[in-house]
């Protein structure tokens, strides 16, 4: 099995690097764990409180059960990956059963902040955009699809996102094997790292 990390700041196209990828790959050869459905469960929690939570922060992550779900894989098991509301800012309580494949991608702002997850990683990859570019992809984004406003995007933004990303993310780049510049669509970059996956499965 290869398990391959890609990490890189809110906005910088993580989710759109991992399609790229797989977009040419057999659907039974690889599989997707995103960081998002591994936010804490925090249905103990009322709506206004979860709101506040630093989503940004490495504590905001269950990281035991990501690396359980993942040594499950790794043994041939099928894991229960958690379904995450961006609405609710929680779990919905369903899960999305996730069979283990030859190529597991894991994606997710913080999974190289975390030693033990890092150590599992074949390859590391960091996507770098510019701080302006994913802004403004994430106000678009969260507002089109995350049911968010402007104003709810731009404190967020100021009171976590841009400090967090200072504090923990944007030194994850030091671990990485490669690192994909993606300001524009880099085809070249995502073209490589097809190639890697292709040889391994052959
Ligand atoms: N290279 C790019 N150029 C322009 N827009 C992009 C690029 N990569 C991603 N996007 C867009 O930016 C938004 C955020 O991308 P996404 O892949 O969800 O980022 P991430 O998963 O890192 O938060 C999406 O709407 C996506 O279509
Ligand atoms: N309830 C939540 C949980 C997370 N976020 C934000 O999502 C970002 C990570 O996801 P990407 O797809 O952008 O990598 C992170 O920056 C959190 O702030 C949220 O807004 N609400």
């Amino acid at each position: 099995m290869l398990i391959i990390g890609i990490a890189g700041g809110t906005g910088c196209g993580k989710t759109t690097v991992v399609n790229q990828i797989i977009s040419e790959l057999p659907v039974d050869e690889v599989c997707v764990i995103s960081q998002d459905s591994y936010y804490n469960d925090t249905s103990h929690l009322p709506y206004e409180e979860r709101v506040k939570i630093n989503f940004d922060h490495p504590q905001s992550i269950d990281f035991e059960l990501l690396i359980s779900h993942l040594k499950k894989l790794k043994k041939g098991e099928t894991i229960q990956q958690p379904v995450y509301s961006f609405i609710d800012h929680n779990r919905t309580g369903e899960t999305l059963p996730t069979k283990p494949r030859k190529v597991v991608i894991v994606e997710g702002i913080l999974i190289l902040t975390n030693p033990a997850i890092r150590k599992m990683f074949d390859i590391k990859i960091y996507v770098h955009a510019d701080s302006d570019e994913r802004l403004i992809r994430r106000l678009k984004r969260d507002i089109a699809e995350r049911g968010r406003d402007i104003n709810e995007v731009l404190d967020r933004y100021q009171t976590t996102l841009k400090p967090m990303h200072q504090q923990f993310i944007d030194p994850t780049k030091e671990f990485a094997d490669i690192i994909i510049p993606n300001n524009n669509y880099n085809t070249v970059a995502v073209d490589i790292v097809r190639t890697i996956v292709k040889d391994r499965l052959n």
